[in-house]
């Protein structure tokens, strides 16, 4: 597992040994998560379907109360509060839902202040609060339309603004872009992220989707079948995945299939040689080196790039390349050992 070493007291919430299963003898959901997500930063867990990222969210604010294992938000041991501390406690918790609920009987005004309503504010600092917050996510002309009358990405602007109306310190998104279309989905991360910086959020967002992580997040967690597997920095976590499972969820967005035409075209190998292909991930101090014309003069084979670009999470460029070697298979496998060894990822594709 990487570093999570830093976390201080700039700790937002601390997720310690949470267990949860839901019926006896039934699927573990939690299986001794721990988790700290540091005050201002984009967290994201991502997982497949059941991997228990909902249940672990869902238990930052105690929609789901864990079996065992402890919930500290901003300082506050949630489990210890009585129902008074945990409502005050949980206006301090923001949440946006995949499919946004909204009332479709309220307008975008009713529906922002509706948490307001329940919390107690007079109706003139509920109109205040929801003057102040809908120009922050762009729905000033919007007040009085109703949900039917708005697209997917202005719902979802109006379940952030009442996420974000009793001024929380903490913005839990569950799958907030999973219902939108691609060019939306960027608004919205963009939207989330911009508001992070201008309200000091600190948020925690779940996703199936790595493209989500790397759009926006700045660590992350991968879960799978109730354990977080891998976390780290995303630059980290993408161009050095350690487990399976996060090689697969980062293919998906760094890509590494090399199309049929180009494969055909690729030589054969000669008599008592092999074709493998492979693509490299390049990052770090060694990603400047001359690594495919050092393989191929050391350990006498011969290297094709297949393709390569540049890619980058955060302003942080990395190399992907796939490249197809030749040679005795002895040969090939110890010049890709000795790239793993440089600090290179590669990942062996069928050729
Ligand atoms: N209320 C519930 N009652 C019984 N089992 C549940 C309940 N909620 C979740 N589970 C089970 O717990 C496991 C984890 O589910 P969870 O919804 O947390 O996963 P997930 O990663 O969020 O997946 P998805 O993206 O499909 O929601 C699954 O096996 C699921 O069937």
């Amino acid at each position: 597992m990487r570093d999570i070493a830093g976390a201080s007291e700039l700790t937002a919430i601390v997720l310690t040994g949470l267990r949860k299963r839901f019926a006896a003898g039934g699927t573990v959901a939690l299986d001794d998560v721990s988790l700290e997500v540091r005050a201002g930063e984009i967290f994201g867990i991502v997982g497949r379907s059941g991997a228990g990222k909902s249940t672990l969210i869902r238990t930052v604010n105690l929609l789901e109360r864990p079996d065992a294992g402890s919930i500290s938000v901003l300082g506050q041991d949630m489990l210890a509060l009585d129902d008074a501390g945990l409502r005050a406690a949980r206006r301090g918790i923001g949440m946006v839902f995949q499919h946004f609920n909204l009332h479709s009987r309220r307008t975008v005004a009713q529906n922002v202040a509706f948490p307001l309503e329940v919390a107690g504010l007079s109706s003139a600092e509920r109109r205040a609060r929801v003057d102040e917050i809908l120009p922050l996510v762009g729905l000033e002309g919007k007040r009085d339309a109703y949900p039917a009358q708005l697209s997917g990405g202005q719902k979802q602007r109006v379940g952030i603004a009442r996420a974000l109306a009793s001024r929380p310190g903490i913005l839990l998104c569950d799958e907030a872009t999973s219902a939108l279309d691609p060019e939306t989905t960027q608004e919205i991360l963009a939207l989330i992220r911009g508001l992070r910086s201008r309200l000091d959020l600190t948020v925690l967002l779940i996703t199936h989707e790595m493209g989500v992580v790397k759009a926006i997040c700045d660590r992350v967690a991968v879960m799978e079948a109730g354990r977080i597997i891998e976390q780290g920095r995303v630059f980290d976590v993408f161009t050095r995945p350690e487990q399976a499972t996060t090689r697969h969820f980062v293919s998906e967005v760094v890509g590494h299939s090399v199309p049929e035409a180009t494969l055909a075209r690729l030589p054969e190998p000669g008599p008592g040689e092999v074709r493998q292909l492979a693509q490299v991930i390049f990052a770090g101090p060694n990603s400047t080196r001359a690594v495919v014309s050092e393989a191929s003069r050391d350990f006498g084979i011969d290297i094709n790039i297949v393709s390569g670009r540049i890619d980058e999470i955060a302003g942080e460029p990395f190399g992907v390349m796939a490249l197809a070697a030749y040679g005795p298979e002895e040969k090939v496998r110890a010049s890709l050992a000795w790239m793993r060894r440089l600090g290179l990822t590669v990942q062996e594709l069928p050729a």
